[in-house]
């Protein structure tokens, strides 16, 4: 009885879900079925975060890429160094941002504006310096792609209008978006013990869209403050809401808290895309969202934000400073 009671709450838990006993298992997106509009509203509503299948990237792309980032991450360090330091984009080896973080995790961070990717890793791919650039550009492309649907239903499913209200900050030539591949060596001193890969956070942008090979790891803290792990799909993409988008729907979507702990055997490969705005784009309520309410945020910009999201430590609470009352 009580199992049922739950289960009419979220019914995004499929059948498949209720067989393996995932109860408090991670909403699932169906893009191809008529009613993923709905879905998708009560699952950023309830947890900030699901699954998306039937989702168009060609698999493809994904193998392509994840081929060429485990080659990159193959390479001698002295090879890899020479993409970085991390600052913040280029090569970082276990420092995460500026400001003291540290995970067991080396990574590739870039802007998605490709100029930027052919000559700064010109020197790295030196005998075929197109083949991880090629991929990245196909990749990064289809996902954009799909990104924007989702938030097109998104908008349809919140019933504002018109639909691209937020898929068009994405598509803007001036969208501040970002890209991460990020590699977890196996870490096989670590017994039982939990080593942090990537330290709990929320994403500033307005959505992030992650892939990973079939190695766990990734885990979100539910509204209850607890933490589940999200197995592993590498065939799949999960979608986390991110800080931005929890100003535009004032509260009514909540950034997702997650984190990486280490694997002892297995590496984790994931890459990110992480949908930003312009930097001039206001941030603020969607007006058709407020009904008469009032904003929980003071008035700022995209740029405004980054430039104090990237002076904080990663478990900080980045939206604190722009609350109206603290929360
Ligand atoms: C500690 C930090 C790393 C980060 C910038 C920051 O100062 C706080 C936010 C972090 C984060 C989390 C999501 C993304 O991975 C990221 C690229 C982003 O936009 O914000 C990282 C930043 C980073 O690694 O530079
Ligand atoms: O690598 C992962 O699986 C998640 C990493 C992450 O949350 C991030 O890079 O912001
Ligand atoms: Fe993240």
């Amino acid at each position: 009885m009580v199992v049922l009671s739950k289960l009419e709450h979220f019914p995004y838990l499929n059948k498949n879900c209720i067989a393996n006993n995932l109860l408090y298992g991670i909403p699932l997106i169906d893009l191809s079925k008529p009613d993923s509009k709905q879905l998708i509203v009560k699952a950023c509503e309830d947890f900030g975060f699901f699954k998306v299948i039937n989702h168009g990237v060609p698999m493809d792309f994904i193998r392509r890429l994840e081929s060429e980032a485990i080659k990159f991450f193959s390479l001698p360090l002295s090879e890899k160094e020479k993409a970085g330091p991390a600052n913040p984009f280029g090569y970082g080896n276990k420092q995460i941002g500026e400001n003291g973080d540290i995970g067991w995790v080396e990574y590739l961070l870039l802007t998605t504006n490709s100029e930027f990717i052919s000559e700064s890793f010109k020197s790295v791919f030196g005998d075929n310096p197109d083949k991880l650039r090629l991929a990245l550009n196909d990749y990064i492309l289809a996902v954009r792609k799909m990104t924007c649907e989702i938030l097109e239903l998104m908008a349809e499913g919140l019933k504002i209008q018109p639909k691209n209200v937020l898929s068009k900050l994405l598509m803007d030539e001036q969208s501040d978006s970002v890209f991460r591949l990020n590699h977890y060596p196996p870490c096989p001193e670590l017994g039982s013990e939990n080593l942090i890969g990537f330290g709990e956070h929320t994403d500033p942008q307005i959505i992030s869209v992650l892939r990973s090979n079939n190695t766990s790891g990734l885990q979100i803290s539910l509204r209850d403050g607890s933490w589940i792990s999200v197995p592993p799909d590498q065939d799949s993409f999960f979608i986390n809401v991110g800080d931005s988008l929890q100003v535009m729907t004032n509260r009514r979507f909540q950034s997702v808290k997650h984190r990486v702990l280490a694997n002892s055997l297995k590496s984790r490969v994931s890459m990110i895309y992480f949908g930003g705005p312009p930097l001039c784009e206001k941030i603020a309520p969607l007006p058709c969202l407020m009904e008469g309410e009032e904003s929980f945020y003071k008035e700022f910009t995209w740029f405004e934000y980054k430039k104090s999201a990237y002076k904080s430590r990663l478990s900080d609470n980045r939206l604190g400073h722009f609350e109206k009352i603290a929360a």
